[in-house]
């Protein structure tokens, strides 16, 4: 296993790159460090299996290097790089049994039987498949290739990195919070660094330890799921992760203090950096409470939605859409309410930014 540092990196496919919009990745520094389960998140383009490719070897990026623990492999191709890569159909031999397709990594790089055995049964055991060890893959149903897939990248214990590429495609969805957590449960044990690439923020937040969000060719930011729902360093990560995603109210900044529709907001804490001017308030729907009189900032419900655990409540304030999650009484469409915002998770947002700091004793 090994620390991976991505220093510098840019790529662009366009041979002669004149400006930033040309690169599929802008400007890359990261680190993932020994035996980390990392997500990479974000939407399709920005540039994920660009990373992967890069780190795989794949792809030689057009600025920059990349150092698997501290030694230079930018140049050096795939094979030389000691990488297990789960692409998102599974990659197996169907006329090998089960065991032999475990086996073969192991095999091929000369390892002897009593080695292979010993690490065959043992992650076929992780894996609850060793019943179906003597079985021809060719019968297997399609989520059980893609675990003896999984299993072909995990089997070997040399490997620098093992790289999941939305490997849950294929897998009915009734099955996928098995392999979820099965490969949580796998990592855990093996402790191998992974690095699990999707688009799927429940994928990525049940898998790993930390999360790099990407969007555009840049990493927005790198925290623990915790850390990512609940401050999010940018309006996409807050957009892009929770059900619904972060509310982003526009305001105006006035001798720091935040102003919606003309009314002052608490924040969580001092506004950042310097300058009144055109912001943003973000707040987590799970933070804004609802009641029908009391104080706060008057609106109007329009939708109520159940979903089962609990209620979505959308309501307008100053022509903005403003989203609540409530767990029991909820209002109904037409009424007018108050929302009252917790302060501590009320936070400012310039150019897209985090801009607030948290408040004394929060
Ligand atoms: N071979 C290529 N030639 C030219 N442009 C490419 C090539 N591969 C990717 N791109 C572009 O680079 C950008 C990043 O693509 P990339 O495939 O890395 O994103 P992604 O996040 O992995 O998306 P997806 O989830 O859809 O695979 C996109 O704008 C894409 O169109």
């Amino acid at each position: 296993m090994a620390q991976i540092k991505l220093s510098n990196l840019r790529h662009s496919y366009n041979p002669n790159p004149t400006g930033d919009d040309d690169y599929a990745l802008k400007k890359i520094d990261l680190t993932w460090e020994d035996g980390g389960a990392y997500a990479l998140l974000g939407p399709s383009g920005c540039g994920k299996s660009t990373l992967l490719n890069i780190i795989s070897g794949l792809l030689v990026p057009s600025d920059g290097q990349v150092l698997f623990d501290d030694q230079d492999v930018t140049a050096l191709p795939p094979a030389k790089r000691n990488i297990a890569q789960v692409f998102q159909f599974p990659v197996i031999y169907d006329t090998m049994t089960v065991y032999d397709n475990l086996a073969f990594p192991l095999r091929n790089r000369g390892r002897d039987e009593d080695i292979v055995k010993r690490r065959v049964t043992g992650i076929a055991e992780m894996l609850e498949v060793t019943e179906m060890l003597g079985t021809r893959a060719a019968n297997l149903s399609p989520d059980n290739k893609q675990k003896i897939s999984m299993g072909r990248g995990l089997v070997r214990e040399d490997v620098n990195v093992v790289m999941f590429d939305e490997p849950l495609t294929v897998i009915d969805p009734h099955l996928k919070w098995k392999l979820r957590s099965k490969l949580k449960e796998l990592h855990q044990r093996v402790k191998a660094t992974m690095i699990y690439v999707t688009h799927d923020q429940t994928e990525a937040l049940t898998f790993a330890d930390q999360v790099v969000v990407m969007q555009d060719g840049e990493v927005v930011q790198i925290g623990t799921p915790v850390e990512l729902f609940e401050r999010p360093a940018h309006t996409f990560v807050g957009h892009f992760i929770g059900s619904p995603g972060m509310n982003v109210l526009p305001c105006d900044v006035k001798d720091g203090g935040a102003f919606f529709g003309g009314e002052q907001i608490n924040l969580e804490g001092p506004v950042t950096g310097t300058g009144d001017g055109k912001a943003e308030v973000g707040i987590r729907p799970e933070f804004v409470s609802v009641s029908k009189e009391g104080t706060g900032l008057a609106a109007q419900v329009r939708k109520v939605a159940d979903i089962g655990r609990h209620k979505v409540v959308e309501a307008v304030a100053h022509d903005s859409r403003i989203h609540a999650i409530l767990e029991g009484e909820a209002p109904t469409a037409g009424d007018a309410v108050m929302l009252d915002f917790k302060q501590s998770q009320t936070r400012l947002y310039k150019d897209g930014w985090l801009a607030s700091s948290p408040g004394e004793g929060a």
